[in-house]
């Protein structure tokens, strides 16, 4: 079991509730797509998942234990083994690309690496196979203030690649970027995902995508599960009463993406390189 979570509810200080009630689990490998309406709870259970926010009730279990059971240090080693892209990656502006990269195995790394790393990069080679799979290998020195929203998401999710998680969480992974580019991200979360065998969990809230990328969807509304299904089984009636008081947005969805050619992986294709 890669997480579970059992009556999970949780209210922040304002008293406003964001999940009620909720159990889930997956198994090592799964791939899940968080749907729903804004203020649903997806951000707040991608957090709850990977032990940033600890529920006021219910249980939570992540990679085999109870991250609130844990003293400080065996917490910390349980969070480098989860990697989150955050919609807007928390990268300190004047950092170099290839530095915030390598920022991703900080946790697994010992003090003075880490610390050395932040003068010294340490795996340029590493840093640069990671951007490469989002066609940004160019901007490796580059400082992270001279990227635009949607590059530094990309560096994002490079960070997350090149730090191997076995429980990989992405929050709006790819809400900067344009149809072509999301495409292509996603189907390199999901390539990391099955060639490490990490459980990938994203909220998105491009539907097209979670049902072409995903196999089980969870749809959430007002902090609850309102369906766990294979993507095949969610149905245009299911994802209107999901998103019913945002004018049926869901089945408008962005625009639609190229089909997939088989199973191959998808590759950024730049106009410099046909
Ligand atoms: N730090 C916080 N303090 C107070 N309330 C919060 C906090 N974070 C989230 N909430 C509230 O909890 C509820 C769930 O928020 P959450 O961010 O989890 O939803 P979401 O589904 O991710 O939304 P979106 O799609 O807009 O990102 C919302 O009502 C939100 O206003």
């Amino acid at each position: 079991m890669s997480f579970s979570l059992d009556s999970a509810g949780v209210v922040h200080p304002n008293g406003q509730r964001a999940l009620a009630g909720v159990t889930l689990a997956a198994r090592d490998g799964e791939r899940i797509a968080v749907i729903g309406p804004s203020g649903a709870g997806k951000t707040t259970l991608l957090r709850v998942l990977g032990a940033a926010l600890r529920p006021g009730e219910g249980q939570v279990q992540a990679l085999g234990q109870h991250p609130w059971h844990l003293p400080a240090r065996a917490l910390k080693q349980l969070r480098a083994r989860i990697g989150t892209v955050h919609q807007a990656p928390p990268i300190a502006p004047r950092l170099r690309v290839v530095t915030a990269v390598l920022a991703g195995r900080l946790g697994q790394w010992s003090a003075l690496r880490a610390l050395g790393s932040l003068f010294y990069p340490s795996d340029i080679a590493g840093a640069h196979e990671a951007l490469a799979r989002l066609a940004l290998e160019d901007r490796l020195f580059d400082r992270c203030d001279r990227l635009s929203g949607g590059q530094l998401q990309r560096v994002g999710i490079a960070r997350v690649l090149y730090q191997r998680p076995a429980l990989l969480l992405a929050d709006e992974p790819v809400s900067a970027l344009d149809p072509t580019l999301a495409h292509a991200a996603v189907g390199q979360l999901v390539a990391q995902s099955e060639s490490t065998g990490a459980t990938l969990v994203a909220s998105l809230h491009a539907v097209d995508l979670a049902l072409r990328w995903f196999p089980r969807i969870v749809g959430m509304r007002d902090g609850q599960v309102a369906f766990d299904l294979p993507a095949a089984e969610v149905t245009p009636a299911l994802l209107d009463a999901l998103y019913a008081s945002e004018g049926g947005v869901a089945t408008q969805g962005p625009m639609p993406v190229a089909p997939l050619a088989g199973t191959a992986e998808p590759t950024f294709h730049r106009p410099d390189c046909p």
